[in-house]
């Protein structure tokens, strides 16, 4: 039996998400820069699989070039640039045509300049924070990564609500009391290392009930965040070590090169968001295959309110 097969609950991996996602299918996307073969993919399946129906913002006649070989009666609003697609896409959330946004082919600041705008974005009081789920091989349960692609180097108040909104997703898809490493290089506090004041900080805050409906423990280096054997043999007695859900890294260069050193080097599937805002954004790397893309669109359904 492979440790695959061993999964404590089958419903934690990604294709669980788009069961669910399929159960409350009247959700429309707005998709931002959608000429991108990869996220047609994604899009064409998700609508044939009835996940939702979608608005492609973008290039049309590369869109459609892109669509040809499908049958499809997907709609698409034409636009000249980028910038412009981000724009018009964040727009139809803000009126609620849609109930999700989705990068397309189009570099993340490019899209987050829009989702920020002051006058149409997607801002609430709440920081907006990337929260991404991996299925990786040979482990036995998804694992939560926050954040990679948007807070560049958060303060402690920043990290907690990035924590809080990494909650709610893990919550939303089933994990209901969510074990939280915040990461550093080392297990013990030194005044030196500010991951690891930061991390101790978050431990006392969510045992003062600051911080509620998970479990943080902290600073844990990646090892004893994610093997028992790892923890066991540093002597570290936990609740979180070698169990942890959720990894807190401290910041957004760790992130992204953990991120894409899972899906270049041990062949993870993810599906990515940003949590936060209005509605839910996919956003993953332009390079993510459509699974990663489909999986992403599966998980910000699963979030978005009903
Ligand atoms: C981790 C997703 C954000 C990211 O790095 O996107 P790009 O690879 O498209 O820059």
């Amino acid at each position: 039996m492979t440790v695959q097969e061993e999964r404590v609950d089958d419903n934690l991996l990604l294709d669980s998400l788009i069961e669910k996602a399929t159960q409350a299918s009247t959700k429309t996307v707005a998709v931002a820069a959608a000429e991108d073969s990869e996220v047609i993919k994604a899009v064409v399946e998700a609508s044939e699989r009835n996940l939702a129906q979608f608005i492609l913002y973008g290039n049309q006649e590369k869109i459609n070039m892109l669509l040809e070989s499908y049958n499809h009666n997907i709609r698409i609003v034409h636009a000249e640039t980028t910038a412009l697609a981000a724009e018009l896409a964040v727009k139809a959330v803000f009126t609620k045509e849609a109930d999700v946004l989705m990068k397309g082919n189009i570099p993340t600041n490019t899209i987050l300049k829009a989702v920020l705008n002051k006058e149409y974005g997607l801002r609430t009081g709440n920081i907006l924070s990337h929260t991404a789920v991996f299925e990786i091989p040979d482990y036995d349960r998804l694992i939560i990564i926050t954040d990679a692609a948007m807070n560049i180097a958060p303060n402690l108040e920043q990290k907690a609500q990035i924590v809080k909104n990494a909650v709610s997703i893990a919550r939303s898809i089933g994990i209901d009391h969510p074990k939280v490493a915040p990461l550093a290089a080392v297990e013990s506090v030194n005044p030196v290392m500010d991951a690891t004041l930061d991390a101790a900080a978050l431990t006392v805050m969510n045992k003062r009930g600051q911080i509620s409906s998970c479990i943080i423990d902290g600073p844990l280096a990646l090892d004893n965040a994610v093997s028992i054997m790892a923890a066991e043999h540093k002597g570290i007695h936990s609740d979180v070590a070698g169990k942890a859900d959720i990894l807190l890294v401290p910041t957004i260069e760790v992130g992204n090169v953990l991120y894409k050193s899972l899906i270049y080097f041990a062949k993870a599937k993810t599906g990515a968001v940003i949590a936060g805002a209005k509605a839910p954004i996919v956003l993953t790397s332009r390079a993510d295959s459509s699974e990663s893309k489909l999986y992403s669109l599966a998980l910000a359904l699963c979030c978005a309110k009903n």
